[in-house]
């Protein structure tokens, strides 16, 4: 394997075939069963150059297929040593498919800008190359620095603060998997994340009172809200009208942004998350549109992105 090209054909694997591992139709994984099948199969299924610009780029002709824009897609910088892959050539790798579906596709609208993620496992050192490469891919389409992976991991947060002070420091947006399950929705832990100074946060599921006055506080802040992985995942109680993005679209003073997480395992594109809250909350046209709208005020990727969007989006 190490010696493929990217153009060349992956060698047969012994994995079992995705339709069985993940069939259509199931989406009931929940956070025990959702982080292993990263790190166990897809991670493997998805571990040559090949397989890299095959699955980015089926990323990003499922988003503009399904009408999207501006995409910021969010991925953690992998090494692959087996085919030759470093963290620098797999962040190099996603950018060029990025480029390429841009410059190809004569009617793509779609533009995608990439933001890196320190994975709550990761060592000091391992969060600073993240940020590093940040810093190095920057003027090619990396516009920001993000905290994932699973929220059980509470431990090592810290360690990360002067990561993401240096991030803010040098002017890259930060959003953070924020409060995504019990354990990781301590007063402590949220008020650490919200000290990095985050222009965003993803997520936000179990926030107590004092800290959801904090985050309104931001005036401004992004949320970004996945209903059909919080829901599917067991995430949040009582189904699609119990998701917290009902308590949140009014908020003036924060910016609701509907997102997807993972549409491979969930199944639901943006498209039909913006069904889900027509269905669940009664959503008008005109408020939907207005949801959409508002959402370009926390993009990470700028001003003249900003402007081309509110263009777009501003034809009724
Ligand atoms: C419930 N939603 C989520 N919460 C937290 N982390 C998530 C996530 N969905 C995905 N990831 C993080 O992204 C990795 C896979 O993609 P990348 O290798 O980064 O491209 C997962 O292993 C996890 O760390």
């Amino acid at each position: 394997m190490g010696s493929q090209t990217p153009n060349q054909h992956p060698l047969p694997t012994l994995l079992p075939d995705p339709l069985i591992e993940m069939p259509e139709g199931k989406h009931d994984y929940d956070l025990k069963t959702f982080f292993p099948l990263f790190s166990s199969y897809i991670y493997t299924l998805v571990s040559d150059p090949w397989a890299l610009r095959y699955t980015t780029s089926a990323v990003l002709n499922d988003f503009e297929a399904d009408g999207v824009v501006y995409l910021e897609l969010r991925t953690t910088p992998r090494a692959i040593p087996a085919a030759g892959i470093t963290k620098e050539t797999y962040v190099r790798t996603i950018l060029d498919c990025i480029a390429e579906h841009e410059a190809s596709a004569w009617e793509s609208k779609l533009k995608t800008k990439l933001i890196l993620s320190v994975d709550r496992r990761n060592t000091l050192a391992q969060a600073e190359e993240v940020l590093e490469l940040c810093r190095k891919f920057r003027g090619e389409g990396v516009v920001g620095i993000d905290l994932c992976g699973d929220p059980a991991c509470v431990d090592n947060l810290g360690t990360f603060t002067p990561v993401f002070q240096r991030a803010k420091q040098e002017g890259l947006k930060i959003t953070l998997h924020f409060a995504e399950a019990e354990v990781s929705g301590t007063e402590e832990e949220l008020e650490l994340l919200l000290s990095w100074g985050p222009e965003r946060l993803g997520h936000v599921i179990h926030l107590r009172d004092g800290i959801k006055r904090k985050v309104i506080e931001q005036k401004g802040m992004g949320l970004e809200l996945c209903l059909s992985c919080n829901v599917h995942a067991g995430m949040v109680c009582g189904g699609f009208e119990g998701h917290h993005f009902g308590e949140w679209w009014k908020v003036e003073e924060a910016v609701v942004v509907l997102s997807t997480d993972d549409v491979g395992i969930f199944g639901s594109p943006l498209s039909n998350e913006y069904a889900l809250v027509t269905q669940h909350f009664g959503l008008s046209r005109q408020e939907i549109c207005d949801l959409a709208k508002r959402g370009i005020n926390v993009i990470f990727g700028g001003e003249t992105e900003k402007k081309r969007l509110r263009r777009i989006m501003w034809t009724e």
